[in-house]
């Protein structure tokens, strides 16, 4: 369906050619129970308003690629396997510099596209930053005993030590999901308090594995109090849980986010990871963020799409939509 096309769409401001942006860093506030205790979520509204939105609002079919392309400009390239090697690491980070082929790119105006940044285990981050050297593609790790973020809570401050020491720029941290579980806002709060300080300057993104939260308005207090703590971006999964990024926990989400600017002022950044595969579901998530928190939360310094396997998905419709036809799925195996 292609109804409602915007201003955004027609000036062409969806192609992923635009100036760096970045926004003051969220520093944070002193805890506010008040506010915590006073937030909501009316779990069935929110689920209607989510259960619209695939079909509701799409993207003109002549400002497709030029979205398409924004997706690929907000995505960490990920991998997070056991199996994890120095060698697809590489191949992975080749991906990040060139992800989509230049002959497509060409047809359809953008000289250069890359992705957001890489994401890797801690025993990976140097081999990223080899392989991304001159890039200007940032390294994120996932850290803090990812996915569960049950280790000794000296040895969760210390990874991230350690990760920023080998080259990471982001730090995707795991927060102890008893914390929110439990209603123990103060232990959330210092929990991510001091995981902030010790990322420094790497910015830093407080995965709350929203599928083993409870209730949505778990998901909205535990989101508050991470930023009141000093999150950069607030993510929702770690990808291993086996419920991760869904449309209503998004809106949560993102409705958490556009409350604390409006309170605060201070613009906080949004990462759905865990289970985003289709070039349509990407869209899907891109008209929600402009609807929602508008096009200045469509940059990298504020959007991320934490995904292993979407690339591969939007290079093929980006090949269609030049060529017409589909390619082979083996043809993007890699990401
Ligand atoms: O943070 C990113 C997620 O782990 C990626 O999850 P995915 O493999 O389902 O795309």
């Amino acid at each position: 369906m292609d109804t409602h096309t915007t201003d955004t769409d027609r000036t062409g401001t969806a192609g992923a050619h635009l100036p760096q942006l970045h926004e003051p860093r969220n520093e944070g506030m002193p805890l506010d129970l008040d506010w915590v205790a006073s937030v909501q979520a009316n779990t069935s509204a929110i689920e209607r308003r989510a259960a619209t939105l695939p079909g509701r609002r799409s993207v003109k079919k002549e400002w497709q690629a030029a979205w398409l392309a924004r997706a690929v400009s907000l995505i960490d390239l990920t991998t997070l396997a056991g199996d994890d090697t120095d060698g697809r690491v590489r191949r992975l980070c080749a991906k990040a510099r060139q992800p989509v082929s230049p002959r497509i790119l060409d047809a359809i105006g953008l000289p250069d596209l890359t992705v957001g940044a890489v994401c890797v285990y801690h025993d990976m981050v140097a081999t990223a930053v080899d392989a991304l050297d001159g890039s200007g593609i940032p390294v994120a790790a996932v850290s803090t005993g990812f996915p569960a973020g049950l280790s000794p809570f000296r040895l969760r401050i210390a990874e991230i030590g350690e990760s920023v020491a080998a080259g990471a720029k982001e730090i995707d941290i795991v927060i102890s999901r008893r914390h929110v579980l439990t209603g123990n806002w103060q232990a959330l709060y210092d929990e991510m308090a001091e995981m902030r300080a010790a990322c420094g300057e790497a910015h830093v993104k407080a995965i709350l594995a929203t599928g083993e939260l409870g209730t949505l308005r778990n998901v909205a207090r535990a989101s508050l109090v991470c930023m009141m703590a000093g999150a950069d971006f607030i993510k929702t999964s770690t990808g291993k849980e086996s419920v991760n990024a869904t449309l209503p926990v998004s809106l949560t989400m993102i409705r958490a986010i556009r409350d604390y600017e409006a309170r605060t002022g201070v613009k906080v950044g949004y990462k759905p990871a865990g289970g985003i595969s289709k070039a349509k579901d990407a869209l899907t998530y891109l008209t929600l963020i402009k609807d929602e928190l508008g096009d200045r939360w469509l940059r990298p310094d504020l959007f991320r799409f934490g995904a292993s396997s979407l690339l591969g998905d939007i290079e093929r419709q980006l090949e269609h939509h030049v060529t017409g036809a589909y390619s082979a799925g083996w043809r993007h195996a890699l990401a």
